[in-house]
């Protein structure tokens, strides 16, 4: 029988989003999981803080078994509190140089070495079986790999020039044709790649966000988790 208290406890939710980059899914994650009261995991900034990693220690990015002998031995800390999230490796806080256009232009090598992928696949399935209220998880394959029995998946997209604008609109004056070529690349490259490429799942509700405003996104997503969650 249920007790009182479990009956008043909302059950624990999650949530995978995915999609390429700058279609919204950091912003709209974070949200979503601090209005719901949820935890929230960005699987790119460990993916990023690998490669970091790498690129500190000398590792060949150029070399796949060389990411691969090495993938184990980093140790990525995720803090999943969505109103101040962090990474760590090896006790430094890495919030600040993952985000580096070095770091950027080399992570899509790094995470498409199967070694990283697993170790990292890993630690994202032991948060968010720890999350005790639910956790909204953002990434590439969340809905297709890590997190296949989430309760909700969503799948964003968005025009290239939206994503170019957004982004090179963050980088401060960065050019936008510039901007629109290198995502594009990446994406290439991620959806490309033959261990969980960027995909959308058969059962992901399929967003596009190109003419709607960030709170538009959010709330859409805010409804469609408080109906799963109605439903459980
Ligand atoms: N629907 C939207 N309309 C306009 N700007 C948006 C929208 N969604 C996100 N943004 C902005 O675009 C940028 C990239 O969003 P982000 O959430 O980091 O995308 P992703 O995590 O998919 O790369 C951020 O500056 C964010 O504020
Ligand atoms: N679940 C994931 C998340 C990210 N990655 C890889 C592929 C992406 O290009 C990089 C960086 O992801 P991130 O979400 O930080 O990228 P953007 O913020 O969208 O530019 O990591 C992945 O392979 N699998």
């Amino acid at each position: 029988m249920e007790t009182a208290a479990a009956a008043r406890t909302a059950p624990a939710v999650i949530v995978a989003i995915d999609g390429p980059s700058g279609t919204g899914k950091s912003s709209t994650s974070k949200a979503v999981a601090a209005q719901l009261g949820l935890s929230y995991l960005d699987t790119g900034a460990q993916y990023r803080a690998i490669t970091w990693w790498m690129v500190n220690n000398g590792i060949d990015i150029t070399d796949p078994s060389a990411i691969a002998g090495a993938a184990d031995k980093p140790e990525i800390v995720s803090g999943t509190d969505p109103s101040g999230p962090t990474i760590a490796v090896d006790g430094t806080d890495v919030a600040g140089p993952i985000r580096t256009e070095e770091v950027t232009s080399k992570v899509s090598a790094v995470s498409a070495v199967p070694e990283v992928r697993t170790r990292i696949t890993e630690l994202q399935r032991s948060i968010a079986a720890g999350a005790g209220a639910g956790i909204v998880v953002e990434g590439r394959d969340i809905g297709t790999t890590v997190l296949p029995d989430a309760d909700l998946k969503i799948f964003l997209t968005a025009s290239p020039e939206a994503r170019a604008a957004r982004r090179s609109g963050e980088l401060k004056g960065a050019d936008v044709a510039a901007t629109r070529d290198s995502l594009i690349k990446r994406d290439a490259a991620d959806s490309g790649r033959k261990t969980s490429p960027l995909a959308k799942a058969g059962d992901a509700v399929e967003v596009d966000t190109t003419d709607l405003t960030l709170q538009q996104v959010i709330e859409c997503v805010v409804t469609l988790v408080e109906e799963k969650r109605a439903a459980k």
